[in-house]
């Protein structure tokens, strides 16, 4: 396998990208919406569900971009659309600087070798009754890098040293293996066609915790060595942080927050960021006391019919009214003091980011039934919890 990614030539981006950081995947304006079908005769479309509702994003090549947020917010549709799994309803990706929703037949199927995507289930993903020679050998046959017999064998067996199988395996069965393992084959086979981007769909959330590590590093290992871009769609925010360079949080259909991984978890300025940090136990009995807690009490709102103004504003313990519920906040850039100059900015979707993080806005109780219940109101501070506490922030744009 050749590690073309990290030769291969890329446009320059705007957002915080150095010159040698390039932007490899730019997406403006992302839609992804579901008609929701009522009638057996006329099949008439009587709503929407809003799975992805307006993301920008940039990918720089060789970072890992970590996406979390609820089941159900649209990170597997949004993940998907990037690869043109999904049709978009509005907005473009760019990848490589060529705008690849309009690409068609053979000329999309050929850049789809340059995306490549690794599932959750491993099982489910690979065919049970094709040998591990034959599922490494299909997407390679069908991209035409198959020169030679032995040549191929060849290629086969790097690619099983590269994740850590032997060459015994090729002749084996999917269900021979462990999760690990399979993951492991699945991992191989996206790799099997030398992509530049990886889309790893919650991929080591059906494994043990013992395994999870494993394939994480794996993952690490992998794209050092052959200069691989990650998305990293999980709802896991320990591995998260552990593998990515940059944290997206998703909140039905929409980022509300984007920063440097360090960054967004020393200091969440988003409500809702805040209350799925403070979910992630500390090994540290003091933090833990000092920490305030955010319970996420309620339910994702149906994004067939998501809240007005600020979506997340149905369970905020900071909601003011009338903004909040009338406004829809921009992803805007926020600086925190201390922030190094190659950090990317820290962009956050709140109309209260600043007043939070000083502490100057109090949070209150939210009625149960509609959502989220704060506890230890008398802290408001410690909602930051193990993070290093209010921050001074100062809006640069
Ligand atoms: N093909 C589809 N048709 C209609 N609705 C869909 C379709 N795919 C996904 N959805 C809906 O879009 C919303 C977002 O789903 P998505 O799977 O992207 O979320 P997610 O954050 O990845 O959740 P999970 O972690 O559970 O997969 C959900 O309400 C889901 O039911």
């Amino acid at each position: 396998m050749s590690t073309a990614a990290s030769d291969r030539e890329v446009s320059s981006g705007d957002l915080g990208a150095g010159p040698d950081e390039h932007v490899l995947v730019d997406v403006k304006g992302l839609k992804v919406h579901f008609p929701i079908k009522r009638g057996v005769i006329f099949d008439r479309t009587v709503g929407h569900v809003y799975a992805v509702d307006g993301i920008d994003m940039q990918i720089r090549q060789g970072e890992t971009y970590g996406l979390v947020g609820e089941s159900g917010c649209g990170k597997s549709t949004f993940g998907r659309a990037l690869l043109q799994l999904e049709e978009l309803t509005a907005g473009s990706v760019h990848f490589d600087g060529e705008d690849i929703a309009s690409l068609k037949g053979e000329t999309l199927r050929r850049r789809r070798q340059d995306m490549q995507m690794v599932f959750q289930d491993p099982l489910s993903s690979l065919d049970p009754r094709q040998s591990i020679e034959s599922l490494l050998l299909e997407g390679m046959q069908a991209h035409g890098l198959v020169k030679d017999k032995k040549a191929a064998g060849t290629r086969l067996r790097d690619l099983l040293k590269a994740v850590g199988l032997p060459p015994a395996a090729l002749k084996k069965y999917p269900h021979e293996f462990s999760g690990g393992q399979r993951q492991r084959i699945g991992i191989a086979r996206a790799l099997s066609v030398d992509p530049k981007l990886i889309v790893a769909d919650e991929p080591v959330s059906a494994l043990d915790v013992s395994v999870q590590a494993q394939v994480v590093n794996l993952l690490e290992d992998l794209q050092e060595q052959f200069g691989l871009t990650y998305l990293v769609v999980a709802h896991d925010l320990a591995v998260v942080r552990h593998i990515s360079d940059v944290v997206g949080v998703m909140y039905l259909g929409a980022l509300v927050e984007e920063a440097d991984a360090d960054a967004l978890y020393e200091e969440p300025l988003h409500p809702y960021t805040r209350a799925l940090m403070s979910a992630v136990p500390v090994p540290d009995p003091t933090v833990e006391d000092r920490r305030g807690r955010v319970l996420l009490a309620g339910d994702l709102p149906s994004p067939a019919n998501p809240p007005s103004g600020c979506r997340f504003h149905t369970r905020c313990p900071w909601r003011q009214e009338s903004r909040c519920d009338t406004e829809r906040p921009e992803l805007r850039v926020i600086h925190t003091t201390g922030r190094a100059a190659d950090e990317r900015p820290h962009k956050v979707a709140c109309h209260w980011a600043e007043s939070i993080a000083d502490g100057t806005l109090a949070p209150h109780e939210v009625d149960p039934s509609g959502g989220e219940q704060f506890q230890n109101p008398g802290n408001p501070q410690g909602v930051t919890g193990s993070f290093t506490g209010p921050a001074s922030v100062t809006e640069v744009n």
